[in-house]
């Protein structure tokens, strides 16, 4: 069983950014706390993706953060990442599941409750919510759900909401206040002018004690958010409180 961190990097391989210099700066003041999830562009050939993430694995793994890899699950297990993440034109939930085993990290792109539910009932061991807010990352998104929509889908599970789309560590409160339990960036991390204090600035906020919200899923979350639990073998919880991913027990495709 893992950890999940509560700080998502997701790479800007976008023309004329710099991933890995953004991933470097982000694991010298996260380590352990960020996750990255490998994100190509869809045009991106395989070689090229495989040896993007292999390098990002490599630096996560020296600084004990998580590496994900988006959508192309061979190059998850090629380069033995933690795990994966596919949306609603990737690869179904249980079918990623049966491709990565029971063991990995499984995010799932839910833009509301009943995606959401299939989602965990297929295999997801957190969910990717959003856009949240208009981003200017990715083109072909449907409108904002905001931090109302978060709530709705956090609300209806219990396994950790990423929420993902235009966040800023301004944004951070109400997504927690929401259920989320931690966040995905590109723009926040790729296009600041100092990536490293962006992600202090970020963690910082996602640290921040919140009120649980009533009869949701993650109110659980929260709670742990202020008396981190003991960790089982004394490893993997990163200090900002991570939470242990496993997927549900029964889960289809497993
Ligand atoms: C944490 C997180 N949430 C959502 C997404 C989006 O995934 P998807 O809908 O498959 O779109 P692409 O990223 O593949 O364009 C994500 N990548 N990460
Ligand atoms: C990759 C991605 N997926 C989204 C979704 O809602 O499915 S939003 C998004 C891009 C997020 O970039 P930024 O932090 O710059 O807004
Ligand atoms: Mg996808």
């Amino acid at each position: 069983m893992s950890s999940l961190g509560r700080l998502h990097l997701v790479t800007d391989t976008r023309p004329g950014r710099d991933p890995l210099a953004v991933v470097r700066a982000a694991l010298s003041v996260a380590g352990p706390e960020l996750v990255v999830q490998v994100r190509v562009e869809d045009d991106t050939d395989d070689r090229t993706a495989y040896e993007l993430a292999g390098r990002v694995l490599a630096l996560c793994a020296a600084a004990g953060a998580s590496c994900l890899v988006n959508d192309r699950l061979h190059i998850a297990l090629a380069i033995g990442a933690s795990g994966g993440h596919v949306g609603g034109r990737d690869l179904p939930v249980n079918v990623a599941r049966r491709v990565l085993g029971p063991a990995a990290v499984l995010g799932a792109t839910a833009r509301d409750p009943d995606a959401g539910v299939a989602a965990v009932t297929a295999g997801a061991s957190y969910l990717g919510v959003g856009p949240c807010h208009a981003t200017t990352t990715k083109s072909g998104l449907p409108a904002p759900i905001g931090a109302d929509g978060v709530r709705r889908v956090a609300s209806a599970v219990s396994v950790p909401v990423i929420a993902i789309g235009g966040i800023t560590a301004e944004r951070v409160p109400e997504l927690l206040a929401a259920g989320a339990y931690g966040v995905a960036v590109v723009g926040a991390l790729s296009q600041a002018a100092d990536p490293a204090r962006a992600t202090v600035d970020l963690l910082h906020a996602l640290r921040r004690p919140t009120l649980p919200v009533p009869g949701t899923a993650s109110a659980a979350d929260q709670g742990r958010r202020r008396t981190p639990p003991v960790p089982e073998s004394g490893r993997g919880h990163p200090p900002g409180g991570g939470v242990a991913v496993a997927p549900p027990a029964g889960a289809a495709g497993c």
